[in-house]
């Protein structure tokens, strides 16, 4: 305090000063802060918004219960994404400004000309791979990959030969040593170029959407290039294509990724050899033939709605072994390449367009499973909008089935004709007398308007496997056996044909059975199936199974490029 000055005053001042409540909190404060800082919080971890999604793709799968549906339907709200999103962004300390590009020197007219090359440094990977140029020595740099960071900033190409990286020469160094180089600059990294001769690549196939046949996760692929730009994918995930210029390595993004940035992905050619080489019989024993046996195809009349067609008359069931030659094979030539069944089938958007049939809906399931169960509930819920093929039989009209509603009543030889003129998708006998469910009986229902129902095993599949019939393919699978159990205890289902009453309740043995032909029928016809869903609760299934419909009919799905 200045002598001059009235040390009473300034005194008090400073003493009201110190005694203010206001300094003590903002001390306080101050030394949270301090401690806080001290500390270092670190984020549990960096990626919740990825996580999210993977946590969504898995329930995805699950659909039923109403915490399940919660729980998506709060991952999927536009909020909690963006609260994710700017988590990471904090986790990873991604806020530095992207990407500006502070200098650069093109002369492109002179070949050796050095290209300097500035950009801010973030936590985003720099999107590009080196190597050593084996005929020069040089470090060139091997991949740019499509949407990141250097691929935006436009000046990294292919085949660009490295000079410098932050003021250190490149020459004898080995790729991996650029990482430590580049990790210790603060802001900007500088390189030093050559551009190569080949220039920047014109983007190319960019409008190649293909669906993924198998899961993929790089992090445990030993022979990718850099695990880091690899692009992790499930089966049933539509990605687009953005480079096949590597023979085995493709650039691709997954469609329904908000961010679409490239990673590196297994070339067709790659997965399919690497396929063949792990376990070729597997993936390609050839089509077993139907086994037929059958319960008769009673019907039932419910409300006035003529249920024909709903249970299958030549169901496939491992007890009543009888098997029998099927009318047609999967034509090997007719379908998008029996080779793409472990890799990639290639897919295109289709809306369907006002006029146009509705898409085949075929519901593939083991035995039991509850198929019949479903397609009669979705087909009460809406008799005018949903339908079912009338099936053919020789057997005798009964009392009060009508021909062409209940059953095609048709005689043994031209039931036998029509098997010869290929005109069956299923058939099959049973007691002298055959059941069958013909290809006309299902144009007949699309031809009304409405979408068919129909049910067969996964063979004959590959019979509608057509741009006629556009099959949305669902599989439907049994949950895990305890609650196989606990949600079948009511439920009867077909007794054998040795067994003297036509319906029985579930066994344990049915039970074991169902699980492991659905897991058959997964292992070898998965890559037809567009959907899974689980059986769970009947009611939540039934409602989901709707929902899913709907949504095929009104919005935009993938559809297979080459369907013959
Ligand atoms: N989610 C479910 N919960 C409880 N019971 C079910 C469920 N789904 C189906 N069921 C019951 O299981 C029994 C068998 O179902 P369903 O007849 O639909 O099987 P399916 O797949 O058509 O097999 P199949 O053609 O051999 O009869 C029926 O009693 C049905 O009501």
């Amino acid at each position: 305090l200045e002598p001059y000055m009235d040390a009473t005053d300034e005194s008090s001042f400073l003493q009201d000063m110190l005694m203010a409540n206001s300094l003590h909190v903002l001390i306080k404060l101050h030394e949270r802060l301090q401690r806080f800082n001290t500390q270092k919080p670190a984020p549990v971890q960096e990626h919740a918004e990825h996580l999210a999604h993977q946590v969504m793709k898995e329930l995805h799968a699950l659909e039923a219960r109403p915490e399940i549906k919660e729980l998506m339907h709060v991952l999927s709200k536009p909020h909690v994404q963006d609260l994710l999103s700017v988590h990471d962004s904090v986790a990873q300390n991604d806020y530095e400004p992207r990407l500006p590009l502070l200098a650069a020197d093109d002369d492109e007219d002179e070949e050796d000309s050095v290209r300097i090359i500035q950009m801010m440094k973030s936590k985003e990977p720099l999107g590009a791979t080196v190597k050593r140029d084996k005929s020069t020595g040089a470090l060139v740099v091997a991949r740019v990959m499509r949407g990141g960071a250097a691929d935006r900033v436009g000046l990294i190409h292919e085949g660009d030969e490295l000079r410098e990286v932050n003021g250190v020469l490149m020459q004898d160094k080995k790729p991996e040593e650029i990482i430590p180089i580049l990790a210790q600059s603060d802001r900007a990294v500088t390189f030093k170029v050559i551009p190569g001769t080949k220039g920047q690549l014109e983007p190319d196939n960019t409008e190649v959407f293909v669906r993924a046949m198998f899961d993929y996760h790089p992090e445990k692929d030993s022979a990718i290039p850099c695990k880091e730009a690899g692009l992790e994918f499930w089966r049933g995930d539509v990605l687009q294509i953005l480079s096949q210029e590597d023979d085995t390595w493709w650039q691709a993004s997954r469609v329904a990724d908000a961010n679409p940035r490239a990673g590196l992905i297994p070339s067709r050619q790659l997965q399919e050899r690497r396929v063949v080489l792990r376990r070729p019989e597997a993936l390609f024993q050839t089509s077993r033939a139907l086994t037929t046996n059958s319960v008769d195809a009673d019907y039932v009349a419910i409300h006035g709605i003529h249920m024909a067609g709903l249970r299958r008359s030549f169901r496939l069931s491992k007890k009543d072994h009888r098997r029998q030659e099927m009318q047609a094979k999967w034509k090997k030539s007719e379908v998008d390449g029996e080779n793409h069944i472990s890799s990639y089938q290639e897919v295109v958007p289709y809306v369907r367009q006002p006029g146009e049939p509705y898409r085949l809906v075929l519901l593939v399931g083991p035995s039991g499973v509850g198929l019949t169960e479903l397609k009669r509930k979705l087909l009460l819920s809406d008799p005018e909008h949903f339908g079912v093929a009338v099936p053919h039989t020789t057997r005798e009209r009964r009392r009060r089935e009508r021909d062409g509603v209940d059953y095609h009543f048709i005689s043994k030889h031209a039931f036998e004709s029509d098997i010869l003129h290929h005109k069956f998708i299923e058939y099959g006998e049973h007691g002298g007398k055959y059941y069958g469910t013909s290809l006309d009986s299902v144009r007949k229902v699309l031809a009304e308007s409405k979408v068919c129902l129909l049910d067969v095993e996964p063979d004959a599949v590959k019979l509608l496997y057509t741009t006629e019939f556009k099959p949305y393919v669902t599989f439907i699978k049994p949950p895990a056996i305890e609650q196989l159990r606990l949600s079948r205890r009511k439920a009867r289902i077909l007794a054998s044909c040795d067994e003297a009453k036509p319906t029985r309740t579930f066994m344990e043995a049915d039970f074991e059975e169902m699980i492991n032909t659905a897991q058959d029928m997964e292992d070898k016809y998965g890559y037809l199936f567009e959907k899974i869903i689980i059986n769970d609760d009947l009611a939540t299934v039934f409602t989901a199974l709707r929902a899913e419909l709907k949504k095929l009919e009104k919005e935009s799905n993938w559809i297979p490029k080459i369907w013959p």
